[in-house]
């Protein structure tokens, strides 16, 4: 790009200053109060994004930090936070007409501080929702971390993880890879009933990755799949046994 001429034809000495407008200096910004950052985790069901959520909780309270613990339809169907390593915690459930901002305040005026957020099946958010936690972060220095899923079964961005994709600060997809039956990464929730994949539907649809009742027929569940799979609408020779280690 040229330097801009004046109207005399002269070029201008060149004010590396003259564009931008200065930020404060450093002792200025000490006086600002820092935002909170918004931290999306996301992955395909069964990838360990409950029990990061409860591990994070739990390394920031052992410090002393003050957190809240928020869900929207958790799979058991109570106000929990539950990972299917077998960990759970309680925690509030966020109802479609929550203000999360007034929750917290809600905790501030019973002499509670909130030093952080964690929100667990956080693709169910409403974006006005994930608006509010936007504003807890930088206007009451609130971290927020959530942790949901990207993609809903038709492979479409569920509106919350949307509208946290285009705010949070960081974006980290959970790092253990949940296998399609091929033995490729599995990025896709494919909803399924008697073996074979459901394309229509309402976008909300509790349920799990298991099996729950082998034995009953039209049980709907998720099975997590690579993208050829999911397109071909292939599930595999048949169902992989659910646990390989035990838990006892
Ligand atoms: N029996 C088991 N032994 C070891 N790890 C297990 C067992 N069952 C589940 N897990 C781990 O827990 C993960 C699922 O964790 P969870 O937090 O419930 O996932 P998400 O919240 O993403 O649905 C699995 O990917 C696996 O790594
Ligand atoms: C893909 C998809 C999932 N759900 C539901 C099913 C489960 O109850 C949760 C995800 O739980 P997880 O902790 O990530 O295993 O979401 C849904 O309602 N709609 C969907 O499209």
């Amino acid at each position: 790009m040229s330097a801009p001429v004046t109207q005399t034809g002269h070029t201008p000495a060149v004010d590396a200053t003259h564009a931008l407008s200065p930020v404060p200096s450093a002792a200025a910004r000490r006086d600002q109060p820092v935002p909170g950052r918004i931290r999306y985790y996301f992955g395909p069901m069964a990838c360990g994004k409950s029990t990061l959520a409860l591990q994070i909780d739990h390394n920031h309270a052992r410090q002393g930090r003050r957190g809240l613990l928020l869900v929207r339809h958790d799979r058991s169907g109570t106000p929990t936070i539950s990972s299917r390593i077998g960990i759970t915690r309680d925690a509030i459930e966020v109802h479609e007409e929550m203000n999360i901002q007034d929750l917290v305040r809600a905790q501030w005026a019973g002499n509670q501080r909130v030093d952080y957020l964690i929100v667990d099946e956080a693709q169910f958010l409403s974006p006005c929702q994930v608006e509010q936690l936007a504003e807890l972060a930088d206007h009451a220095q609130v971290d927020v971390y959530c942790f949901g899923l990207a993609i809903d079964f038709r492979s479409h961005l569920f509106p919350g993880t949307q509208r946290l994709v285009e705010l949070a600060d960081e974006l980290h997809p959970v790092q253990v890879e949940v296998l399609c039956w091929c033995g490729l990464p599995g990025k896709f929730n494919a909803r399924t009933q008697d073996n074979r994949i459901l394309r229509e539907g309402d976008t909300v649809l509790v349920a799990d990755t298991a099996d729950s009742d082998p034995g009953a027929e039209s049980t709907v569940r998720y099975q997590v799949l690579c993208r050829r799979h999911y397109r071909s609408g292939e599930l595999g020779p048949q169902a992989v046994p659910a646990g390989q280690l035990s838990l006892a």
